[in-house]
């Protein structure tokens, strides 16, 4: 191992040369500085073209980490990840100095902390157009696999040449030499085909790790980059379907597309051999096959109807499951088990009836082209045999003959098969490609928080949630200064919440502006915190849920916010303190503890000005007391929705 790692301007510099992009060092010193943060390295990488993200990847992740790339010591500075050989790491240090490490040891010398440059889905549009881009960036493993499918169908010829050569030649005249050679060239042609597949394989397996991690992760971060308006409009279920769409797509690309390239191709070239052997057969299979695959489009298309509402279905059916488990709890309480179950279920026997009207029209069709395939078989038989018995045709040249036709009959039906995938799939991958073709919103690059208050000024605001829905907020105004308090007070859905969104910028108003600190809320992101009245605790350790939910606090900041809010006294009391595991949602919590976390999570960002939706409301009068003393008192511009009580007041 390096003793001491590169200082971050000089990492960056030396993984960019790497990387084949020119470096001045001086001039990344005066960019990044001397002693980059994470996140600064990675924006400017984003700034040269690399989509670059600071990541934890833990021991296992370090398995697939695009390499080279940069990953933080444990005593300070960065290390150079060179490249990855039989389970070692090639490190380079400063000096080029070089250390070869495995995974534990490199994994305890780094403080977790990695560049992950792993390329996510590329550009804007629709789904095959990023999808292409993801595959281009992947184009040397890509032309690996294509040259090997290519060389295994090239030896696949092989064989029906030295059929023929050994029936039509060795065997009616004794050459015991001619058939030891083909034999010999049989078994080496066995042995490279082997070796080929292995090496396709391989080159296929890492090809698709590359694709699964940045395509998957790549729709998460563009969902995620959506406004929030296009996030709340639609139901899980259909995030699900997108989510299923774009991985049937991914799966098709690489193997089946591929495929289906190379089948074509492959068709061509046996066509070719078939017909310069006997034209008028080769008419005939080709003929047959045409036919085969007829019945299987036909069918295709019957069973893109049924696909299409399957498709719907299944969206409605996956967002009743999703709010039948979430709910669970509340449904049986409410003994309301047997009406929510019967909803489901009559979602589901309508999609599984639309499932069985497809199945068996794939059915039909599956059986028609089977015979249609063995009717074709069992003609070329008997005209052949007949000729071969007629001595009209060599038996060679009919063996021959007949294994080129199965090779092609394979390679064609092959081809008609990725075609029906992709029609039957369409319903599918739409919906994947109408997701990721919303723009994303443009949001400026995240900067450490600004604890400074800032004043908060609305003017004019009119929203409603649809063109149809009735208006929310008619013209409504405030303005609060920097430090100074708002309580917003109204019965229920009077449109509290609602205001908070659109404060905090996640809501777009139809009319009016908003300024905080002087500008609108999407450019203050740094200093505005929003804390939603129904919050959702992560899983994992209590640390890790509040520093997720606290945007990435450290440590020190989240324990500073629990002595404030009193929130460490309760952490004292568990057992295992900060460390108590959460199931998702922070369920073995109640409901008054998961809003004092959240709202500990909300100081501990470290942001200047608060929106706060209830956050009193499940707690018992003397913690709520102590709470809003703290809120009180503290330095930021607070703009609370609570109900019974109105008041506004300036420091
Ligand atoms: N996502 C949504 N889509 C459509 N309408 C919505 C949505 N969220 C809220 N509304 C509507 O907006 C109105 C205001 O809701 P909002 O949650 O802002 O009220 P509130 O004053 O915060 O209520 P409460 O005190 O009960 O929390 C309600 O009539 C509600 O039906």
């Amino acid at each position: 191992m390096p003793e001491r790692g590169f200082a971050g301007d000089e990492a960056l510099a030396c993984l960019l040369r790497l990387r084949g992009r020119e470096a001045d060092r001086d001039a990344l010193r005066a960019e990044v500085g001397a002693d980059p943060s994470p996140e600064t390295l990675a924006e400017a990488l984003g700034r040269r073209g690399f989509h670059a993200r600071p990541v934890l990847p833990g021991p296992g992740g370090l398995a697939v980490l695009d390499l080279p790339t940069l990953a933080r010591l444990r005593e300070g500075g960065w290390i150079l990840l060179r490249a990855r050989k039989g389970g070692r790491y090639l490190l380079l240090g400063p000096g080029g100095r070089t250390a070869r490490l495995d995974r534990d040891s490199l994994a305890g010398s780094l403080d977790g902390t990695v560049l992950d440059l792993t390329p996510g889905l590329p550009g804007r549009g629709g789904l095959w157009r990023r999808l292409g881009g993801l595959l281009a960036r992947n184009r040397n493993a890509l032309a690996l696999v294509a040259g090997c499918a290519l060389l295994l169908q090239a030896l696949g010829l092989v064989t029906p040449a030295l059929t023929r050569v050994v029936l039509n030649r060795a065997l009616p005249d004794g050459a015991g030499g001619l058939l030891l050679l083909a034999s010999a060239g049989s078994l080496l042609g066995a042995i490279f085909h082997a070796w080929i597949g292995y090496v396709r394989g391989r080159a296929l397996l890492h090809f698709s790790q590359r694709m699964d991690l940045g395509a998957e992760r790549g729709f998460l971060e563009h969902v995620l980059s959506l406004p929030y308006a296009d996030l709340r409009t639609r139901a899980l279920g259909e995030w699900l379907q997108a989510a299923g769409g774009l991985s049937a797509a991914k799966d098709l690309l690489p193997e089946k597309t591929l495929g289906a390239v190379l089948d074509g191709c492959l068709a061509l070239v046996l066509l070719g051999a078939m017909a310069l052997l006997l034209p008028g057969p080769a008419a005939a299979v080709l003929g047959g096959s045409l036919a085969v695959a007829a019945i299987a489009l036909a069918a295709g298309r019957i069973e893109v109807a049924y696909q299409a509402r399957q498709v719907a279905l299944g969206a409605r059916e996956q967002s009743l499951l999703a709010g039948l488990i979430h709910g669970a709890a509340t449904l049986k309480a409410c003994g309301a088990e047997g009406q929510a179950l019967s909803r489901w279920r009559a979602v589901f026997r309508k999609g599984l009836l639309l499932g069985l009207g497809r199945a068996r029209t794939g059915l039909w069709a599956e059986a028609a082209a089977a015979t249609l395939a063995r009717v074709q078989d069992v003609g070329l038989m008997a005209w052949g045999g007949l000729r071969v018995v007629r001595g009209e045709l060599d038996l060679g040249t009919f063996m021959a003959f007949l294994q080129l036709a199965t090779a092609f009959s394979g390679a064609f039906l092959g081809l008609a098969g990725t075609w029906l995938r992709l029609i039957v799939l369409a319903p599918q991958l739409q919906r994947a490609s109408a997701i990721l073709e919303i723009p994303r919103e443009e949001v400026p690059p995240p900067r450490v928080p600004d604890p400074s208050p800032a004043a908060v000024e609305a003017r004019d605001l009119w929203f409603r949630y649809g063109p149809g829905s009735p208006w929310i907020l008619q013209g409504a105004a405030l303005q609060v200064p920097a430090g100074g308090r708002l309580l917003l007070d109204g019965p229920s859905g009077w449109g509290k919440s609602t205001l908070l969104r659109v404060l905090a910028g996640l809501e777009t108003p139809s009319r009016g502006e908003i300024l905080v600190g002087g500008q609108p809320p999407s450019r203050m992101r740094d200093r505005i915190v929003y804390l939603p009245q129904s919050v959702q605790l992560y899983g994992g350790s209590l640390l890790d849920s509040l520093r997720a939910l606290s945007a990435g606090a450290a440590t020190p900041a989240i324990l500073r916010a629990a002595e404030a809010t009193g929130f460490e006294a309760f952490v004292a009391t568990l057992p295992l303190g900060w460390k108590t595991p959460l199931p998702q949602g922070g369920r073995s919590l109640s409901g008054g503890q998961r809003q004092w976390a959240a709202l500990t999570a909300a100081l501990a960002a470290g942001k200047g000005v608060l929106l706060l939706d209830e956050p009193l409301a499940n707690l018992d009068p003397v913690s709520a007391a102590a709470l809003g003393r703290v809120l009180a008192e503290g330095p930021w511009t607070v703009i609370t929705a609570e109900h019974g009580r109105t008041r506004s007041q300036t420091p």
